[in-house]
């Protein structure tokens, strides 16, 4: 089967260059044409805008960084509307919340093509090695159908129901991923202010209830204040302002996930927010009393 895959970031390239090793014939776009030739010496061939690719392909891939790039790419000059018909699908896997997935889903309803959301859980290395979760919704005949590319990405696809809860999943999921890493930072803060060896909270908490593959592939970093970006810090930051803006709409409190939200937008204005998301450590360092201030 042939693809089209838009979006060669961090996760774009790892699931691309998986396709290519499961045999699939793809055609890659990216915004800066640059990150294209990696994939194209593992035999992609590249498109001169979403549109050409999507004219080329009939499935098409999206995976790009926020709302406004999804919108851009399918509504912009040379955007996948251009091209997308009856006979062709376009999945979008990029995290953006409902209310984006579902304006692209009808407009590539109006023009004849089909549409799924499915965003991922998973960072790099579960990208890399094809071991993502895929949160699907939308079409189920085209999910079924694409089953073949989420086996090559993924070690689980879910179906959802209707475009939207894709999304929403994903939000959710990252609502509590942030709070999480704030406790952690805080633990981790707690620690080295009592005199605490830090290493062994983590080896403490590893061995009970709240062990978990984030504390224990992210702590030891964190530590060193070593912060290499696997999920960069201003995507953390926009998934929970989405979150956020869900509650909002549903009037479900969250003061934890919106008390996590400011120190994320805090680390964001400090420039911090091409690094990995566990850099909001330097923050909760900075308004304790244990180690450097920002
Ligand atoms: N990293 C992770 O651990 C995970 C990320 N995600 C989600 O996946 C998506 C991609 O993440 P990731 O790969 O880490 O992000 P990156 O920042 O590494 O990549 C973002 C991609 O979006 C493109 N892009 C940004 N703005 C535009 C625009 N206006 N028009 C066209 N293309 C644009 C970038 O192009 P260019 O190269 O030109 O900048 C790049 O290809 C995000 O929605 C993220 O939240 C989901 C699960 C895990
Ligand atoms: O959206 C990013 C999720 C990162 C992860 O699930 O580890």
């Amino acid at each position: 089967m042939e693809v089209g895959f838009l979006g060669l970031g961090i996760m774009g390239k790892a699931m691309a260059l998986n396709l290519l090793r499961n045999g699939f014939r793809v055609m890659v776009w990216n915004r800066t044409r640059s990150k294209c030739e990696g994939l194209a010496e593992h035999g992609a061939s590249i498109g001169e805008s979403p549109a050409a690719v999507v004219s080329m392909s009939k499935y098409t891939i999206a995976m790009l960084a926020d709302p406004s790039a999804a919108l851009s790419v399918v509504f912009g000059k040379d955007g996948v509307l251009e091209q997308i018909c009856d006979g062709k699908s376009y999945i979008d896997m990029s995290t953006v919340d409902a209310d984006t997935s579902s304006k692209i889903s009808e407009e590539i309803t109006k023009k004849g093509g089909r549409f799924l959301e499915a965003p991922v859980s998973g960072s790099k290395k579960p990208a890399e090695d094809g071991q993502l979760i895929i949160l699907a919704a939308g079409e189920k005949a085209l999910y079924d159908e694409v089953i073949p590319f989420f086996d090559a990405l993924g070690k689980k696809s879910f179906f959802l129901g209707p475009v939207g809860n894709g999304a929403k999943m994903k939000l959710v999921v990252n609502m509590v991923m942030g709070s999480m890493m704030k406790a952690l930072s805080e633990g981790l803060s707690l620690a080295g202010s009592s005199g605490l060896n830090q290493q062994t909270l983590l080896d403490v908490m590893d061995l009970g209830a709240i062990a978990n593959p984030m504390f224990r592939q992210k702590g030891p970093a964190m530590i060193q204040g070593n912060y290499p970006p696997a999920f960069p810090l201003k995507h953390q930051q926009k998934d929970i302002r989405l979150a956020l803006a869900l509650g909002d709409e549903n009037a479900v409190p969250m003061p934890v996930a919106a008390a996590a939200n400011e120190d994320f937008k805090r680390a964001r204005s400090l420039g911090l927010g091409d690094l990995d998301f566990s850099a909001v450590h330097e923050i909760v360092k900075a308004t304790g009393s244990w180690g450097d201030a920002v």
